[in-house]
């Protein structure tokens, strides 16, 4: 069987089927592509069409979001849920509240994360929504009412059997209460489980705030300890300020390494000092400001509303913002500065071409199903505790944590050897690992 043949077939369909979705394309090329080697070794899964089943969502919720702001006026967004596959548990993968998202935008990340929640090795299936609601600027109340709009709709999909969504850009505990408040209401149910990312206080889990980003700081010295480096000392660029952002610098800052810069949509930020943690915190989480706030505050910051946060000399690389965040050109100047190590904290954020400048010069490269699946581990590990009505001390989850990363860094080498590529394809073996235990549990459930 001509495999490569099969596979470029799939993804002409997709190309076809959902012309305009070029995020939902680029994520689908980079699976399919690492499915060379493996569909040559498991052909009863080319027969068992499981990449044509696996590309599409088992199901797509569209729907209207009406609320009204503060001045009375009447506004319209638009909701959307993919519940892309649920053969390893309920559907599960975070809520993005931007104006940019759209369905393309929502496949690429749903997509994803059927790959990512099976490499943690727990029980969720993969899915992702949003709206293209712009939370900035709005207050607490405008947030609060579309919150409520949004769960208005959205609920009936939802169930801790089901469908369990969690926080993702724009989507922090705020939000999530706000969705929780108003499941609850129309349910008349206390369902802890049909949310996570919730506050400690009434169901959430300890660490789940930081997971993600202290996972991808783990993935990152996982993948330096093969070269028998550490953290220790090295300088390092995140880029982004929000939730992965901020808890990626705290745990390099633990490590003993420096985060020199990190950014927002507005600019970045460059700290020779280090980035000072409370500082940051205070203007993006308490304040909501633009991060040149933080230069405003420190003498020895500056920011920078043009070029590139990954100008910056750096030997570790956290692209935490956005997808396709860092280009070629970004990734040569990260190359030629002597970068050792890139994570992808974010979903995606390096485009192919970065990618492949990365591999071209041999740098350790975590892509983001790997390297930032602490977050959705953790909200399982959220969704074990509300299940026993139980609740962990910080330490217990953030050990679960860390072995949990522990464990997907070597499943992407073991897996990458065992097909034929160098241990360090990270890329190959995240993608194979996962589509082989999505694969296995698709056939021993038949053609549903
Ligand atoms: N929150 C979570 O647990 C997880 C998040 N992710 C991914 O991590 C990334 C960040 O998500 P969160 O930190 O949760 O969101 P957030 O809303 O807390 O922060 C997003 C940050 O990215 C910045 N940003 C957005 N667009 C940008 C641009 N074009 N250029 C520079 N900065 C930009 C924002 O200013 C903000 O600082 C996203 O790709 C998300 O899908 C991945 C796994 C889990
Ligand atoms: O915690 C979750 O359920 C989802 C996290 C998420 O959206 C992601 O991994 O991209």
């Amino acid at each position: 069987m001509d495999v490569s043949a099969h596979i470029e077939a799939v993804y002409a369909d997709i190309c076809r089927r959902d012309p305009g979705e070029v995020e939902f394309h680029q994520a689908a090329q980079e699976v399919l592509h690492a499915m060379v080697p493996v569909l040559r070794a498991h052909p009863e899964y080319v027969e068992a069409r499981i990449l044509e089943r696996l590309c599409e969502p088992e199901r797509q919720i569209l729907f209207r979001v009406p609320w009204v702001d503060d001045r009375g006026t009447v506004r319209v967004n638009r909701g959307f849920r993919v519940e892309f596959n649920g053969a390893l548990g309920p559907y599960k993968g975070g809520l993005r509240f931007h104006p940019s998202v759209n369905l393309g935008i929502v496949k690429f990340l749903g997509f994803e994360q059927i790959f990512k929640n099976a490499l943690t090795g727990m029980a969720i299936g993969g899915g992702k929504g949003g709206a293209d609601f712009d939370p900035k600027g709005r207050s607490d109340a405008e947030v609060m009412r579309f919150c409520q709009a949004f769960m208005t709709e959205l609920y009936r999909h939802l169930g801790e059997h089901t469908d369990v969504p969690a926080g993702d850009i724009g989507v922090g505990g705020r939000e999530i209460g706000y969705l929780f408040g108003q499941y609850k209401r129309i349910t008349n149910r206390y369902e802890s489980g049909v949310l996570t990312g919730k506050p400690v206080g009434w169901g959430g889990s300890h660490a789940r705030t930081e997971a993600t980003g202290y996972g991808a700081v783990y993935f990152a010295q996982e993948m330096l300890a093969t070269r028998g480096l550490d953290l220790g000392e090295r300088r390092v660029v995140v880029s982004g300020s929000g939730n992965v952002a901020v808890y990626a610098v705290e745990k390099v800052h633990a490590l003993g390494g420096r985060v020199v810069a990190c950014s927002d949509s507005s600019g970045y930020l460059v700290d020779e000092d280090g980035i000072d943690l409370g500082l940051l915190k205070d203007v993006k989480e308490v304040r909501r400001e633009r991060i040149s706030a933080y230069a405003d505050a420190k003498p020895t910051a500056r920011f920078s509303a043009r070029g590139s946060v990954f100008d910056v000399p750096c030997e570790i690389a956290l692209p935490c913002a956005t997808q396709n965040e860092l280009r070629q050109q970004d990734a040569v100047a990260l190359v030629k500065n002597g970068v050792l190590a890139v994570a992808e904290g974010a979903n995606m954020p390096c485009t192919p071409e970065a990618v492949e400048v990365f591999r071209d010069a041999r740098v350790l490269f975590g892509p983001g199903k790997a390297a930032n699946a602490g977050g959705v581990a953790t909200s399982a590990l959220e969704m074990q505790q509300n299940a026993s009505r139980d609740s962990w001390t910080f330490e217990r989850t953030e050990d679960q944590l860390a072995a949990i990363m522990r464990q997907v860094h070597a499943q992407c080498r073991t897996t990458a050897e065992a097909y034929g590529a160098d241990a360090d394809d990270y890329v190959l073996g995240a993608n194979a690992a996962g589509f082989l235990r999505v694969a296995e549990a698709m056939t021993a459930q038949g053609v549903v």
